[in-house]
């Protein structure tokens, strides 16, 4: 891709989406210009490892840049973009990565009718295995939904959702690779105690999960099904499903995705007052 991107923001997303455009479409690292607020061996680092290109200087960043990423937490993408927002243009494509806030709250802080696109991958974007859902304001057009689609392609799937649905995404999939590492320690801590060896353990959960993955992807059954196939009448599986209906797992698993769906609309919500009030720090 011979596009000028530039990032706001280099943590850990803005890395898994550099290292992807980098590796998978060609994109000429001297085309990457990315920024943070302070920590200067981080922008080190990215600049030894992909060649991308390190600047706080906002006219240099933002001269000629096609898309802009912002990739900054959500209580610092006021003070971020207000930085930003005289050298914005209407030709740029904006991409905002930050969890709970809205297409609609980016625009009243940049104060420009440009296309926005709102973004929501996960951190499995470091192994090119994102979810990725995106969604734009009326002023996107199909090559931008393309270009957003193409950038996130480099890190897993992507596809589009009406921008009501990504809190709900935030709260499924944005966090979802953190409710599976969860239940990972959980099977470690079992393992240790019913006598594995924990490198042994490692091994067998790791694969566990992945065949498991790979059965519900690839098989027309549903997890029910699948399920169901597993569990003998009177064996092992039944028992230790018991204890997982009595505990009430499957109400924690399902009121966890619910408070962290809110929790998105929460952070838009918080945003929108900071906006009103035009506080900038955090
Ligand atoms: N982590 C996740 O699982 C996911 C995160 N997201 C979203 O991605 C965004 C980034 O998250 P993540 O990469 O994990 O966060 P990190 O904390 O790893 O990175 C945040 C980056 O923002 C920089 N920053 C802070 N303030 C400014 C500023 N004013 N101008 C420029 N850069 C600034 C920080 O710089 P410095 O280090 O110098 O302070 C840092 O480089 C968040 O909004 C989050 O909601 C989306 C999906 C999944
Ligand atoms: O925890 C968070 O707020 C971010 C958004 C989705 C995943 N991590």
């Amino acid at each position: 891709m011979d596009k000028k991107i530039a990032f706001l923001g280099a943590g850990s997303m803005a890395e898994a989406l550099i290292s992807g455009l980098v590796a998978r479409i060609g994109s000429r690292p001297a085309n990457i210009w990315v920024n943070n607020r302070s920590n200067d061996s981080q922008l080190e680092r990215l600049q030894k490892e992909y060649g991308v290109i390190p600047s706080r200087d906002m006219p240099s960043m933002l001269k000629g840049a096609e898309v802009v990423i912002i990739a900054v937490k959500p209580k610092d993408v006021l003070a971020a973009l207000t930085q930003a927002k005289e050298h914005l243009n209407k030709d740029m494509l904006l991409i905002s990565v930050a969890a709970g806030i809205s297409t609609a709250s980016l625009k009243s802080i940049i104060d420009l009718d440009i296309p926005i696109i709102r973004a929501m991958p996960n951190t499995s974007a470091a192994v090119g295995k994102s979810a990725t859902a995106l969604s734009g304001n009326e002023f996107v057009k199909d090559k931008d939904k393309q270009l957003a689609k193409e950038i996130f392609g480099t890190v897993g799937m992507a596809v589009y959702t009406d921008e009501n649905q990504m809190d709900a995404v935030t709260g499924l999939s944005g966090s979802g690779p953190a409710y599976i590492y969860y239940l990972i320690e959980a099977m470690q801590l079992s393992a240790e105690q019913i006598g594995l060896k924990p490198e042994d353990a490692q091994k067998l959960i790791i694969q566990t999960l992945i065949g498991a993955a790979e059965m519900v992807h690839t098989s027309d059954k549903t997890p029910l099904t699948l399920r169901m196939e597993v569990t003998s009448p009177g064996g092992t599986t039944e028992a230790g499903i018991r204890v997982l209906e009595e505990k009430g797992v499957r109400d924690a698993l399902i009121e966890c995705i619910q408070t962290a769906t809110n929790r998105s609309s929460e952070m838009g919500i918080e945003l929108s007052q900071k906006i009103s009030k035009g506080i900038l720090s955090n």
